[in-house]
């Protein structure tokens, strides 16, 4: 059998007296799609940093595409790609600068042509030779991800991918990222609150709280172990630390109206 796309062992990280990851172990098969999924705090923007080499982790283990990260990140950084609402592009430069630069730090061969292909895919067309500030954030979102796909990753980790976009726009960069996985065999890891966005993208979703993986399982395994319609209530259950459904208050015990 295949390595794993990712295999995290006993990973914690810590700032000072907060424990931001704590033990938090997962494989991700080669071309699953994963979501992370947790409340606000719950480790997830960390745990992707680690996954990236962008912080240090203070125990545990990462191996990606069968290197071990915390020593030859070099090897596999060239093979992953990432994008997140959270870090923008250079205000000044145009998405075609930027994805110029970008380009030329991954060895793309053929930027111009590999950008010209990405900028019909995600339709960048319109706004390709604007300034990056001055963007809306689905613009922008769009940009990020033609950044991530540059490079055609085998691994892509994505932060909230459709964090501020429309209802529209957000379901056509779902249909573009499935597509994108299809195609390629690439696997996804991803963070997101949206859980319709989980449920219809994912093969494995992962509940985090307080930096612990609490349960985990396919989206269907999760409906029918808390016996709920969608993975929103079971997300409720698990932020709440409920392990039971709980009834919905009767019509005596809801406080009055008005
Ligand atoms: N640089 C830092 N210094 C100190 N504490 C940090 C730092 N980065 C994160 N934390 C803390 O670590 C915990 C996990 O944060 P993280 O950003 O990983 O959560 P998250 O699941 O991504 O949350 P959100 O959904 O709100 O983005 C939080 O308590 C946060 O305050």
């Amino acid at each position: 059998m295949s390595e794993p796309a990712i295999l995290v062992e006993g990973l914690s990280k810590r700032f000072g007296p907060v424990i931001a990851v704590d033990q938090l172990g997962f494989s991700a098969p080669k071309g699953a799609v994963i979501g992370l999924l947790g409340g606000n705090g719950a480790g997830k923007t960390t745990s992707i940093a680690m996954l990236l080499g962008l912080l240090i982790p203070t125990s545990g283990s990462i191996r990606i595409l069968g290197e071990d990260m915390l020593k030859h990140r070099y090897r596999v950084l060239g093979r992953m790609n990432f994008s997140s609402p959270y870090v923008d592009l250079p205000r000044r430069l145009t998405p075609r600068q930027n994805l110029r630069v970008f380009a030329s730090l991954y060895a793309v061969a053929d930027p111009t042509r590999r950008i010209a292909e990405l900028s019909e895919q995600l339709a960048l067309g319109e706004f390709i030779d604007r300034p990056c500030g001055s963007l809306s954030a689905g613009q922008k979102t769009r940009v990020a991800l033609a950044k991530a796909l540059l490079n055609r990753p085998e691994l892509l980790l994505l932060d909230e991918p459709t964090a501020s976009l429309d209802p529209d726009t957000a379901d056509w960069i779902r249909q573009y990222l499935e597509t994108f996985r299809r195609q390629t065999g690439a696997t996804i890891l991803l963070a997101s609150h949206n859980m319709a966005e989980v449920e219809r993208l994912c093969n494995e979703v992962l509940m985090m709280r307080r930096g612990r993986v609490v349960d985990h399982g396919t989206p269907k395994e999760l409906l029918r172990r808390y016996g709920r319609a969608n993975l929103e209530e079971v997300f409720l259950d698990i932020a709440r630390d409920r392990s039971q459904p709980v009834a919905a208050p009767s019509e005596e015990a809801r406080p009055e109206a008005g």
